[in-house]
């Protein structure tokens, strides 16, 4: 079995956000996505994942957010085993627990910025309390906006409104996936700094899925991804040094 992989974190917390042991995921078809990876994301920690295309960044994020289980080994959300759980128990632990932002925010067009960040809280029967909500789009810096619809916002502001969604429930972790994808790179860098921020100030727990150094220099810690498996650790990572070792797989 390989080494787990202990990502630092800013504000150590008393126990793993999200463990990983021995996890391997095969698709039909025999593609092994993730070969044996052991990992441990502990709780206020920002950690980014990279690795060449193909490499199984998004494979590790759908296992390690209970969107997939594993073919072997075992993936815990705050010590709860997600692979021992019913699709519909996997459901609630994933709209209680996880919260995600994707490249294309995913926001509904018809319903108001405000009832578009509290939609995983109703759906989950549950009402926010209004402090929790004027923190978070004061924080999202749109307290402005709340009566406003998806289209009538830019991209960067959009994304805004889905990381404010995705913190509505106080979930344990954010997955991001490719974030700043679909943004130009003076948004993106606020975006950025909007989640390392939400890491700091709040002690959010971040994964965020990048092909992109500039980006991963905004984690705590860059895990590398080759061939499915976790190949490196970069504790405190610059974008040249996220760059030179993406440069160097792709050329061995
Ligand atoms: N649903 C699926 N069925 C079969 N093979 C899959 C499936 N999803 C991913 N794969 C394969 O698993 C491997 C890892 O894919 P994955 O999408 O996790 O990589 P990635 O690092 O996220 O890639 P990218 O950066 O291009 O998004 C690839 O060979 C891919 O073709």
């Amino acid at each position: 079995m390989a080494e787990p992989v202990f990502a630092e974190p800013l504000h150590p917390g008393p126990a793993s956000a999200i463990s990983l042991e021995a996890v391997s995921k095969t698709y039909a078809g025999g593609v092994r996505a993730l070969d044996d990876v052991s990992l441990e994301v502990p709780s206020g920690a920002f950690v980014a994942v990279v690795g060449p295309s193909g490499s199984g960044k998004s494979t590790l994020m759908h296992c390690a957010a209970g969107l997939d289980v594993p073919t072997t080994g075992s993936v815990r959300i705050e010590g709860v085993e997600v692979s021992g759980l019913g699709e519909t128990r996997r459901t609630e632990l994933r709209r209680e627990r996880i919260g995600f932002v994707f490249q294309a925010y995913n926001l509904i067009p018809s319903l108001s910025v405000a009832d578009n960040i509290t939609l995983p809280l109703r759906l989950a029967g549950k009402t926010p309390g209004p402090g929790w909500l004027r923190e978070l789009v004061s924080r999202v810096g749109l307290p402005e906006r709340l009566d406003a619809r998806p289209a009538e916002l830019s991209g960067g502001q959009q994304q805004r409104v889905a990381i404010a969604r995705a913190l509505i429930a106080r979930p344990a972790v954010v997955f991001a996936d490719e974030p700043t994808g679909a943004l130009d790179l003076r948004t993106a860098r606020t975006v950025l700094a909007l989640l390392r921020s939400l890491v700091t100030e709040l002690g959010q727990t971040v994964v965020m899925v990048t092909h992109d150094p500039a980006a991963a220099a905004y984690a705590d810690t860059a895990l590398v991804m080759a061939d499915g498996r976790v190949v490196e650790q970069v504790g405190s990572p610059t974008a040249p040094a996220v760059a030179n070792r993406l440069v160097a797989l792709e050329e061995g």
